[in-house]
């Protein structure tokens, strides 16, 4: 059979492109053809991260075969074979600071949705950067990501940081545990956001002893912005923690989770460097940009952040029945998936406008093996 074509120009013309016809080539069996990969990026082509997420997901199975991916090229093809998977453990080192949980968002699906010998998953290692710009920071897509897809699509993974790992240097590893799950998975429905934020937990992580009393400043300022836009009734969870895997560096690591009363999740985070911060540490203007930011995640009317529902639309795709999602503005990043998903699968996605956000519904496929 032809390969499916993919135009890595198309839509939000990135790297999730490669990530999700990676993942679905290898689940469905179908294979692909992609051409002009990130043709507008400043850089074009297969970049670290990429290769490597190609590289994990071709070495699944002996008989996959991957042609033409270098570092840098704009094309390449992917044959997949429908065999059954060893459960030999999975070690994918980027060596770059390139995201080890944009390597895990390709990785998931394509190992939840295998065929194994025996019922357990191979234990997984990935290295790279774990709070880097551009991606999902670890914590939020511990706190925020994983735990949507536990709650909603009932696949509960588990994630453990050894290090973290930052640009430029990179040198974090993450251990994942991925279950065997029971296929196919349900639809969901995520459309009724309540009618307010109950909790909000912020997770303050800094890596240099000296950096406590920041670290300290800044949940506190977080704590009065949140009070201000959010109200006084909501539960502020504080939690700060000293990294003991970096030695060398000095960040703060801040990510915000805010609970609706019908147990809708957002997202909000920073990476903060202090060593390039020459003067005094300000926090107020770092606590009003993230606060913000999650105000306005609030405010959007999803069900869901910006940065989940993208995230989401290959799982709706794979589930069983109709799913819906409510989200604010639909990202480029979502409709990108949606075209992709909708492509390498057969499943239907529409998009409506509802009140003053979006609902995205999709007749899954309901994937077995
Ligand atoms: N701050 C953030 N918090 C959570 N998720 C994020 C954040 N920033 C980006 N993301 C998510 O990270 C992913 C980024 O995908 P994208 O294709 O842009 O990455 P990429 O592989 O680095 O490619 P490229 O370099 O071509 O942009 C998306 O799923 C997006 O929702």
């Amino acid at each position: 059979m032809e390969p499916i074509q993919v135009d890595g120009s198309y839509g939000e013309g990135g790297g999730q492109i490669i990530r999700n016809s990676m993942s679905l080539s290898h689940i469905t069996g179908k294979s692909i053809q992609v051409n002009n990969v990130r043709k507008g990026r400043k850089v074009p082509g297969l970049q670290p991260q990429h290769l490597m997420c190609i590289e994990l997901i071709s070495k699944l199975n002996p008989y996959h075969k991957i042609i033409g991916a270098t570092k840098g090229s704009t094309e390449f093809t992917f044959i997949p074979q429908d065999t059954m998977l060893s459960s030999q453990k999975i070690v994918g080192d980027i060596r770059t600071a390139g995201s080890c949980t944009l390597l895990a968002q390709a990785l998931l699906p394509a190992l939840l949705f295998s065929r194994y010998e025996g019922d357990s998953r191979p234990p997984v290692v990935l290295k790279g950067g774990t709070d880097v710009s551009f991606s999902p920071p670890v914590d939020i897509f511990t706190n925020i990501f994983l735990v949507t897809l536990s709650k909603h699509f009932g696949i509960s993974i588990d994630l453990n940081i050894e290090k973290r790992g930052f640009y430029p240097k990179g040198g974090g590893v993450i251990n994942l545990k991925i279950p065997s799950i029971h296929l196919p998975i349900p639809s969901i429905d995520l459309v009724d956001k309540g009618t307010k934020v109950s909790e909000i937990q912020i997770d303050c992580v800094y890596t240099d002893e000296k950096s406590l009393s920041n670290a300290d400043k800044l949940c506190k300022q977080i704590g009065r912005d949140i009070t201000t836009s959010f109200g006084k009734n909501v539960e502020v969870i504080f939690n700060i923690k000293k990294d003991v895997t970096n030695r060398h560096s000095d960040f703060l690591i801040v990510t915000l989770a805010a609970k609706s009363d019908t147990g809708c999740l957002y997202g909000s985070d920073a990476t903060i460097d202090l060593k390039s911060k020459k003067t005094h540490f300000d926090a107020t203007p770092h606590s009003k940009d993230i606060v913000a930011h999650l105000l306005k995640q609030w405010t959007d009317d999803g069900c869901v952040d910006e940065y989940t529902q993208d995230q989401l639309i290959i799982f709706m795709a794979l589930s069983k029945g109709t799913s819906r999602l409510r989200v604010g503005p639909l990202t480029d990043h979502t409709s990108t998936a949606i075209h992709f998903c909708s492509k390498m699968t057969g499943a239907t996605f529409t998009v409506e406008k509802s009140e003053s956000s979006f609902v995205v519904t999709c007749e899954g496929i309901g994937y077995t093996t």
